[in-house]
């Protein structure tokens, strides 16, 4: 017996002593094959695998788009489930953000699958040539646990699923933002909090309709656009005449959509390049606005010198060449050199597929002056009317402006609003309440009487030979 302990005891000391001469010999690939094996081991008796999403990842350690997703995804779910949670204001919103706490654990059913997720985090390890104590930064992840039968389905669909549920939740919660290019040739934003709604916006109720099924079409189209191969992206001509919501409708699209707005002027783009810039540093769910396109730059001078060219007549081509006057406050302009080839390369060429899900809209008071190319389908998609004020339009105004829906006094408006061409923002500014004292009905009144003066004018106008009936009438408010 005690020779067998002697012996046992020599074994284990020769495998101890071999041990350190191979630990002396091969430091390296002696510890990492004793940690493969013995995770081989582990491995071999524990059913489940582990994912780690760590908050900042890359070369450049930037903060992990994947961990943000999870962050918004799990946030979802906290609130219902989580006992212990983190509070933290968001970077660009209000509202506050929960998080589950350090020690909680959620689980979440995904297809008949059970997974398990959990806050953590693991100490930096400082660096040996820093001679100053640094404080302890710790990294934190989020760790992902589930039984490996469900690894296909965690691989191929869950862990999508999480991210692009987390991408909509970030989408709902962050404040929308008004980017502009003024003075700079980068974007500024300050918080879009534009009040108008479709509810609220005038209009025929078809029309309207027939425009928000086309946005719910494209916001739900990614699939469609890309079988059918064409980049994400819609183009939206708004034309009318001064005041009749072309700019009110933009903000209602935002709303509806919950997108942000980029409102480009392009008297502030130097030159094409910088227009393309401008362009790549826009992101998806957004709006760009060319407000007023016909003023914006001279848009068809390139193409219009062409056809000169060809044209008999010299005196003729000769007036046509000397550049327009530019409109007060406009001089700037001469300053950019955006062509209309940039802008249709802006609209139309393989940079602006970048990103995808970007509504474009211009608008104008003067679609006649456009370029062909600037506005044929593809680039500018659907072109919408923005008409004079109807009765339709009128009731939607009346209801927002004096909270009414019915009233004697509408028959006679509606006769009015027939023969007078009046602008919804006419409309609006009549039926505004300016002082506590002017109820419901003194407006209506005030309203009727904006439109017989506006109706005398265009008789009068008509009957001096002058008015077509087309032109803009003066309204004269009578309060
Ligand atoms: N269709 C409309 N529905 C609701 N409000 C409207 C409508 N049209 C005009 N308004 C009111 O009139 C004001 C001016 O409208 P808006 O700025 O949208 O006109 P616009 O067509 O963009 O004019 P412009 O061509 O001069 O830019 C708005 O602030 C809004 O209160
Ligand atoms: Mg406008």
């Amino acid at each position: 017996m005690v020779e067998k302990w002697a012996w046992l005891g020599s074994g284990v000391a020769s495998c101890m002593l071999l041990w350190e001469m191979l630990k002396m010999y091969f430091p390296h690939q002696l510890g990492f094959y004793v940690a493969r094996c013995s995770r081989r081991l582990l491995s071999f008796f524990d059913p489940y695998l582990y994912f780690t999403i760590p908050e900042f990842a890359g070369e450049r350690m930037k903060r992990s788009e994947a961990y943000g997703a999870v962050k918004a995804y799990l946030s979802a779910s906290c609130s219902q489930r989580a006992r212990s949670f983190r509070v933290e204001i968001g970077e660009d919103s209000d509202r506050p953000l929960l998080s589950m706490g350090g020690h909680e654990e959620l689980t979440d059913d995904f297809q008949g699958a059970r997974v398990w997720w959990s806050s953590r985090s693991h100490p930096v390890e400082r660096s040996p040539s820093s001679w100053y104590q640094t404080p302890q930064v710790k990294r934190r992840y989020y760790h992902l646990s589930f039984h490996k039968r469900h690894r296909e389905l965690v691989i191929n669909s869950y862990l999508s699923h999480v991210l692009r549920e987390g991408r909509a939740v970030t989408v709902t919660n962050r404040q929308r933002k008004l980017f502009t290019n003024i003075k700079s040739s980068h974007w500024n934003h300050v918080p879009f909090e534009h009040p108008s709604t479709f509810d609220t916006l005038a209009m025929p109720l078809a029309k309207k309709r027939e425009i928000i099924g086309d946005l719910i079409a494209f916001r739900n189209g990614k699939d469609y656009y890309a079988k059918i191969g064409k980049a994400w992206k819609r183009g939206y001509l708004l034309y009318g005449p001064p005041g009749t919501g072309k700019s009110t409708m933009i903000a209602a699209m935002a709303n509806f959509l919950d997108y942000d707005i980029y409102d480009l002027e392009l008297t502030a783009v130097k030159s094409n390049t910088e227009l393309r810039k401008l362009f790549i540093e826009t992101t998806g769910k957004s709006i760009i606005v060319i407000e007023d396109i016909d003023c914006s730059l001279d848009l068809t001078s390139d193409r219009k010198a062409k056809k000169k060219k060809s044209a008999d007549d010299k005196e003729t081509e000769d007036k046509k060449n000397a550049p327009p006057p530019l409109p007060p406050g406009m001089e700037d302009r001469e300053k950019s050199k955006v062509t209309l080839s940039g802008l249709l390369n802006f609209i139309d060429g393989l940079w602006s597929a970048c990103g995808g899900e970007r509504i474009l809209v211009f608008t104008t008071n003067h679609v006649e002056k456009l370029d062909p190319a600037l506005i044929r389908r593809g680039r500018m998609d659907k072109h919408i009317e923005m008409p004079y004020c109807c009765f339709e339009a009128f009731k939607v105004l009346a209801k927002n402006y004096t909270d009414v829906e019915e009233h004697e006094i509408f028959g006679q408006i509606k006769e009015l609003l027939e023969e007078v061409k009046i602008t919804p923002a006419d409309v609006a500014e009549s039926l505004m309440q300016k002082s506590e004292d002017k109820g419901v009905v003194e407006r209506l009144e005030n309203l009727v009487r904006v439109l017989k003066s506006a109706k005398e004018e265009t008789e009068k106008g008509v009957a001096n030979g002058s008015g077509s009936g087309e032109e803009e009438e003066e309204i004269v408010e009578d309060n």
